[in-house]
């Protein structure tokens, strides 16, 4: 039974509002948007192309990684823990044909990011596409959060992405060499959002970081690009944001495609802005998100759940309306 209430908080009426089927998260909408999953571009769009992938060893830097590779690019993957890097560059390289190369490498570090990018140099030269994608995060109250835990987040996110970004501007500028930059951020970069503060605190400076350079270095023919993604599984996202697996059916429930994405789309999504297909796209800030972004934002898309039987009654009561 609900009540449809008059803003003074008193009763107009009460009917019966049965509650809405309970949608399963791969039910209802997702028939109508099932993900394809193979590369989109055409095969060889990066040939002669080496890419730069941190956080590459795992979940959508991994995801990049492969379709990258399988495209005919060159891959260099970075990120603090060796063997995963390597166990994944041996997976995507025996798969595609192309190289891949792990280079440890704390983001951290501006030092550290130096001599990875010296390696680098040294091994395949100055890349083409640089994907800024590694990053740390967990929820917790912010009233909890530690400067240690705040600094642990920010210095991965924005200072990780702005040493990585300089390092690589900077040589790629002195050799005149064009590149294509882009940076994996989150849907709540643009809306912040509480209990993952230092994130979305981080990820909007990688935002402002990039659209900021998308002006100041198209001269150096740079192009810096953004992807917002939504919920899309990965053991380091789910386990870090959702641990015990609780929020998963009311995310999914509210995002109007009905289901999470997958790494794959939004590692296509990658290739055509790392592309030459997109050489007229910089400063651009792509949400990807099945649409949970204005799902959430809309006053009334909780209407979602009315019946149709309801909305008769309801119509019926507005018509019925006379005067203010
Ligand atoms: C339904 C919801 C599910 C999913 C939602 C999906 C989509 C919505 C949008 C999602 C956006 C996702 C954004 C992401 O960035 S996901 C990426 C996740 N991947 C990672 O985080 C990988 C790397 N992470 C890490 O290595 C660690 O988590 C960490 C903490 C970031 C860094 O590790 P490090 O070893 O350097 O740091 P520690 O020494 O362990 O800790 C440093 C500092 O932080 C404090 N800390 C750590 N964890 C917590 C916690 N859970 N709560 C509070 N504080 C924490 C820790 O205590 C240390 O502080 P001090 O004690 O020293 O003061
Ligand atoms: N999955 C999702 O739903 C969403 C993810 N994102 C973003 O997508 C990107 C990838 O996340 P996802 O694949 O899910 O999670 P992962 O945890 O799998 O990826 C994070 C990567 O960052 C690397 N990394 C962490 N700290 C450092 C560091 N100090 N130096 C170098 N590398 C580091 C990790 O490798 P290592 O531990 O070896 O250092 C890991 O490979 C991130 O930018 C994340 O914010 C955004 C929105 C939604």
């Amino acid at each position: 039974m609900a009540a449809v209430m008059l803003s003074s908080g008193r009763k107009l009426l009460q009917t019966r509002f049965p509650r809405p089927p309970v949608r399963s998260g791969s039910a209802r909408p997702s028939g109508f948007f099932a993900p394809s999953e193979g590369a989109m571009l055409p095969a060889g769009s990066f040939r002669d192309r080496l890419a730069f992938i941190t956080g590459g060893g795992t979940g959508l830097g991994r995801a990049m990684t492969m379709v990258l590779s399988q495209l005919g690019a060159r891959c260099v993957i970075a990120s603090r823990k060796l063997d995963v890097l390597q166990e994944t560059a041996g997976e995507i390289s025996s798969q595609t044909g192309n190289q891949v190369h792990a280079l440890q490498c704390d983001v951290r570090d501006p030092q550290a990011v130096a001599r990875c990018v010296d390696q680098m140099v040294a091994l395949s030269g100055l890349p083409d596409v640089i994907i800024n994608n590694a990053a740390g995060n967990f929820i917790c109250p912010t009233e909890r959060l530690t400067p240690n835990g705040w600094r642990s987040v920010t210095d991965i996110v924005l200072n990780g992405t702005a040493f990585v970004t300089l390092e690589l501007g900077k040589r790629l500028i002195q050799a005149q060499k064009g590149a294509s930059f882009l940076a994996i951020t989150t849907i709540y970069a643009e809306s912040g959002s509480g209990f993952v503060v230092p994130s979305a605190a981080a990820k909007a400076g990688v935002e402002a970081l990039y659209k900021s350079l998308a002006a100041e270095w198209g001269r150096y023919g740079h192009r810096f690009n953004i992807i917002q993604p939504g919920p899309i599984r990965t053991k380091g996202a789910f386990s870090r944001l959702d641990p015990t697996g609780t929020f998963e059916k009311s995310m999914i429930d509210r995002i109007p495609t009905g289901r999470l994405g997958k790494p794959a789309e939004l590692a296509n999504l990658a290739a055509y802005l790392s592309s030459d297909f997109a050489s007229w796209m910089s400063g651009a800030v792509i949400r990807f998100d099945g649409g949970e972004y204005v799902s959430m934002a809309g006053e009334f898309n909780e209407l979602r759940k009315v019946t149709p039987d309801q909305w008769k009654m309801l119509e019926a009561m507005i018509k019925g309306t006379k005067g203010s």
